[in-house]
């Protein structure tokens, strides 16, 4: 299988990544277990930044922490000059109490509350991305209430189809995300925000999908975002200082998947806006980009172990492991693919086709098919590799199972970076009114 980044088989015949062998990190901090290779998100987002300083543009390489947020993943983001894209009042929270840089924070969402308006401006974020018009008078209303003045990108949708999966598009017309540029309802936005005393407009932002390969899409996108801020200019009278092409830069999750290196991705973007706006005869604006999943997709790892297996002779065969759709809800949410091999047996050959399964009570709790495993035993180690992104961040206590620990490595550390959560943790908001308490009995009470 692919090995990314720092992960190679070492001389005990185990998986190591970071320098740390996983076994190891196994049995210290129990399975199903996160690893995060620190070293490759580094090089992932100095790429993107090396790539944006050849091109001569301004730019701000924004994280996408929807893809995994985490107060270490937003220390290493600030770390290395990146900004940082928000969705909710969790992450923000957890960029602050990391200490990101406010004036670094973007913050998006399609029905932000005043609540979350409110604390961005308190926060001094450095913009909000306003989705819709009644968005666009509660941002004017809670900064005039404060005495604000908050930035602004109007997002759009440009009405572009990708090929990715039906529920990762985001570019199309008929999209909850956005003011589409088809209908007028861009222009309709700009020509407010444009006229609010307590909005400053900085521009537009397009996001048109996620796990995309192909270019086309983004020069698509790039060519209407042109057109579009040309005809503003001619319209209303405005100019935008900024435009963000979002995120969706594809990854290598298996074989036959043609993600583009991050230098030609950006190249190519960037190729694109140079010539658009240079054609409209448009001041060249300073280009931001939200990438998540190619920042830390292939950084991640999950460890499992395997348990019960059940074979269907002529049929198939099932693997079990310690954890599924729980941690991993993208290969039953979108059919996702990823590539897998035994951890403490990374040299065996492999003998046979199974299908693993998680252990959640729920037929789709499958997160691998016709994966070539060696014989797997009972205790053996899975590594499922690809889950840095969106599997942490999209986990549930499902069936009441715990989420896992979170571990970055590098240079041979491991440091724990979100703790396994345990009992009393996935219990803490569970109430039993009085009325519900059993009298004086001892039911229930012991068990920990
Ligand atoms: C607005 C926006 N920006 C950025 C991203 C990050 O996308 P990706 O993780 O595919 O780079 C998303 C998710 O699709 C998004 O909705
Ligand atoms: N959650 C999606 C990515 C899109 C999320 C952001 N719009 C995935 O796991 O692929």
């Amino acid at each position: 299988m692919y090995l990314h980044g720092t992960s190679r088989i070492n001389e005990a015949g185990r998986l190591e990544i970071g320098g740390c062998d996983t076994v190891e990190l196994a049995n210290r901090f129990g399975t199903p277990l996160y690893i995060m290779d620190e070293a490759l998100i580094r090089q992932k987002s100095r790429e993107y930044i090396e790539a944006f300083r050849k091109t001569g543009m301004r730019f701000q390489v924004a994280y996408a922490s929807k893809a995994f947020c985490v107060m270490a993943m937003c220390r290493l983001a600030a770390e290395e000059g990146l900004s940082l894209d928000v969705v909710s009042d969790g992450e923000l929270l957890t960029a602050m109490r990391a200490g990101f840089p406010p004036e670094r924070i973007h913050f998006h969402g399609n029905n932000k509350s005043p609540d979350e308006i409110a604390m961005g401006i308190d926060a001094g974020i450095g913009c909000f991305v306003a989705d819709n018009f009644v968005e666009l008078e509660m941002l004017d209303a809670i900064a005039a209430e404060k005495g604000a003045v908050v930035k602004v990108l109007l997002r759009i949708t440009p009405g572009i189809e990708v090929h990715t999966h039906e529920f990762i598009t985001t570019g199309q017309e008929d999209s909850k995300f956005g003011f589409d540029l088809g209908s007028g309802a861009a222009m309709k936005a700009v020509e407010i925000a444009a006229g609010k005393a307590n909005l400053e407009l900085l521009g537009v932002h397009s996001h048109i999908g996620s796990q995309i390969f192909e270019m086309e899409g983004f020069r698509a996108a790039a060519e209407k975002v042109a057109k579009f801020a040309s005809e503003a200019r001619d319209k209303l009278n405005v100019v935008f200082p900024v435009i963000n092409m979002g995120g969706g830069f594809g990854i290598r999750y298996v074989e036959g998947d043609t993600p583009l290196q991050v230098e030609e991705y950006v190249r190519v973007l960037t190729d694109a806006i140079k010539n658009e706006f240079a054609s409209a005869q448009y001041p060249m604006p300073e280009v931001w980009i939200e990438p998540g999943r190619s920042l830390v997709g292939d950084a991640g790892w999950t460890l499992y172990t395997i348990g019960t297996q059940k074979e269907i002779p002529g049929v198939n065969k099932y693997v079990a492991v310690d954890g599924g759709m729980s941690d991993n809800i993208r290969p039953a949410l979108y059919g996702a693919q990823h590539e897998a091999m035994l951890a403490n047996r990374a040299n065996d050959l492999p003998e046979e086709k199974v299908t693993i399964a998680g252990k959640a009570c729920e037929s789709g709790d499958k997160l691998i098919f016709d994966l070539m495993l060696p014989k797997a035993q009972p205790g053996d180690i899975l590594a499922v590799s690809c889950t840095g992104a969106y599997s942490f961040a999209m986990s549930s206590n499902y069936n009441r199972i715990r989420r896992p620990a979170v571990v970055f490595v590098a240079d041979g550390q491991a440091d724990l970076v979100v703790k396994r959560e345990s009992h009393d943790h996935m219990l803490a908001n569970d109430v039993l009114p009085e009325r519900f308490q059993v009298k004086g009995s001892q039911e229930g009470a012991a068990i920990r």
